[in-house]
């Protein structure tokens, strides 16, 4: 199985925790053990959040402040990276060529932020589409995509499954300013909906997780799969 894993920064790097890394290198180890070949989107989390809110204050433009989040963004893949050691691409791919490059030659891809304007989500949204993978997995810091913003609102409820029009929907009115947080950005949805892209979105907190929604199907995030489709996976 081909799998991409975005992994959000929130979830990677709250803090600088080497062991935490090393748990999240241990599970696409486990991945490629089993016999996948496995992509990495890596987020920038609250550390990118944190330039952006100061970048702005200092006056910065939105696409100005986005470049401030694609450096953090790739600043955390290194940290991936780092712990993959030779299972790794040596640096953060900036182009999905670069990146489907390394998954032929058998080594991991981990990209961060490419360009202004998006997420690490649209990265992982496109570079799933563009090596053709099996599954993309969004591993963040809530369990799927709710009815509202779980962090904020009591009364938000789960979506077990959604079709990728659906996903659409929900995504569009949410914010787009640098720096802001949505369960997947409006383009990753997008791309996800024409791909047709078999998707999770879960909890990644525990890597584990991760290994287990890729390896089992076992998770309780949120399926998102095509327009028409009944059941969880086409
Ligand atoms: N309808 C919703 N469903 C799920 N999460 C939502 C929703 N609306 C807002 N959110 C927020 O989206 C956040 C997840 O996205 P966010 O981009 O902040 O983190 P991430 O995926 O870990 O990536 P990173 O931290 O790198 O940006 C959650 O913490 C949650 O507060
Ligand atoms: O391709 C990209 C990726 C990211 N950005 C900017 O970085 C921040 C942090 O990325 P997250 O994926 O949200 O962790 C994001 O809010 C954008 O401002 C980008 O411009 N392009």
């Amino acid at each position: 199985m081909r799998v991409v894993i975005s992994i959000g920064g929130s979830v990677l790097a709250p803090d600088l925790d080497a062991d935490r890394v090393a748990g999240h290198a241990a599970a696409v180890e486990r991945l490629l053990d089993e016999g996948c070949e496995v992509g990495a989107v890596v987020g920038g989390g609250g550390t990118a959040r944190d330039y952006i809110g100061t970048a702005r204050q200092l006056g910065a433009n939105e696409v100005q402040l986005d470049q401030i989040g694609i450096d953090v963004t790739r600043i955390n893949a290194r940290l991936l990276i780092a712990a993959l050691d030779d299972r790794a691409a040596p640096s953060p791919a900036h182009e999905y060529e670069e990146a489907g490059e390394a998954l032929r030659r058998g080594d991991v891809p981990v990209m961060g932020g490419v360009m202004p304007g998006q997420t690490t989500d649209a990265v992982a949204a496109a570079l799933a589409e563009y090596v053709d993978a099996d599954l993309l997995v969004y591993a963040t810091s809530v369990d799927g995509v709710f009815s509202a913003d779980p962090d904020s609102d009591p009364d938000a409820e789960q979506y077990g499954r959604l079709t990728g029009t659906e996903l659409v929907d929900l995504v569009a009115p949410m914010s787009r300013g640098a720096g802001a947080s949505a369960p997947v950005d409006l383009l990753a949805a997008k791309l996800i909906e024409r791909s047709k892209m078999r998707t999770i979105v879960l909890d990644g907190t525990d890597p584990e997780r991760i290994a287990s929604a890729v390896l089992d199907g076992d998770h309780s995030g949120t399926d998102v799969v095509p327009d028409g489709c009944e059941s969880a996976w086409p």
